[in-house]
């Protein structure tokens, strides 16, 4: 990875409040490497759906930057968006159509076609595991399988950073696993750098990069190690126990 590459994601001073109740975001900054998988962990409204909303420009924060790839949000949107593959926490898939027709309409939202486009499918259904099920009702595939489709999906247009919100929400124990691992892996093998938000200590690896969030404010970032030392603790768990104890200011 090039020393002179931005950031995959850069966030800046970035807030955020709804109409009514105290902040949701506060002065959030921090950035994800080229090629890392960072762990956006924080407990239930800690921030992390809103920080996502910001970053995929659902929302608009009142002050501060995001950077996509060097490219501003709020200056340059589609070439910010176009680095950028989303899995949103709530499925997003049409049931009533087929795995590939789910993926030739997200490929022509991109502006895919023709046989470029069949490429790409054939390598989504691949990294999805569904090569066989390309004609299958998305109605008809399991949680985990619905969830791969979705992560395939985001890569069609094979953007350099990949944000996920929660994405193992209402999975089994072993879907939740196997996809943990697979971005994980796919995060190493082709560079693509992850933003993966969570509540669970256990979906962080000890190389990943981690950003504790809590009461609207980032609590602690760096490596699992750096993070770790913040807090003075042996585990993730340790730290992220310390880290989020009592009400965030
Ligand atoms: N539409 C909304 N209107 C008002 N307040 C909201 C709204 N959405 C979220 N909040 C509040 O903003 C704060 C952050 O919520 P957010 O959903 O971003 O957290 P989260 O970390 O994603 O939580 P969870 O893990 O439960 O999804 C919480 O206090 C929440 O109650």
């Amino acid at each position: 990875m090039s020393a002179t590459m931005p950031p995959a994601l850069q966030l800046e001073a970035l807030s955020y409040a709804y109409a009514r109740g105290r902040p949701a975001l506060q002065d959030v900054s921090f950035s994800v490497p080229p090629g890392s998988f960072t762990a956006l962990l924080g407990p239930n409204g800690a921030g992390k759906t809103t920080l996502l909303s910001l970053v995929t420009r659902l929302f608009q924060a009142p002050g501060g930057r995001v950077l996509v790839c060097g490219h501003d949000l709020r200056q340059a949107p589609r070439a910010a968006l176009g680095a950028m593959g989303v899995v949103f926490q709530q499925l997003t898939l049409d049931l009533d159509l087929t795995v590939i027709q789910n993926l030739r309409y997200s490929a022509l939202l991109h502006g895919l076609s023709g046989t470029l486009a069949r490429t790409r499918i054939e390598e989504a259904l691949a990294r999805a595991g569904l090569e066989e099920r390309g004609r299958t009702m998305v109605r008809a595939l399991s949680g985990g399988m619905r969830r791969r489709l979705e992560i395939a999906r985001g890569l069609l247009h094979e953007p350099r950073l990949l944000v996920l919100d929660e994405p193992t929400v209402g999975l089994d124990v072993d879907s939740r696993r196997e996809i943990v691992a697979e971005v994980h892996a796919f995060c190493r093998e082709k560079g693509l750098a992850v933003l993966w938000t969570t509540h669970l200590i256990d979906e962080v690896w000890p190389e990943d990069r981690l950003v504790v969030l809590h009461g609207g404010r980032v609590r602690a970032a760096g490596s699992v190690r750096e993070v770790m030392g913040k807090a003075n603790a042996g585990s993730v768990g340790e730290a992220f126990g310390a880290l989020t104890r009592g009400k965030a200011a």
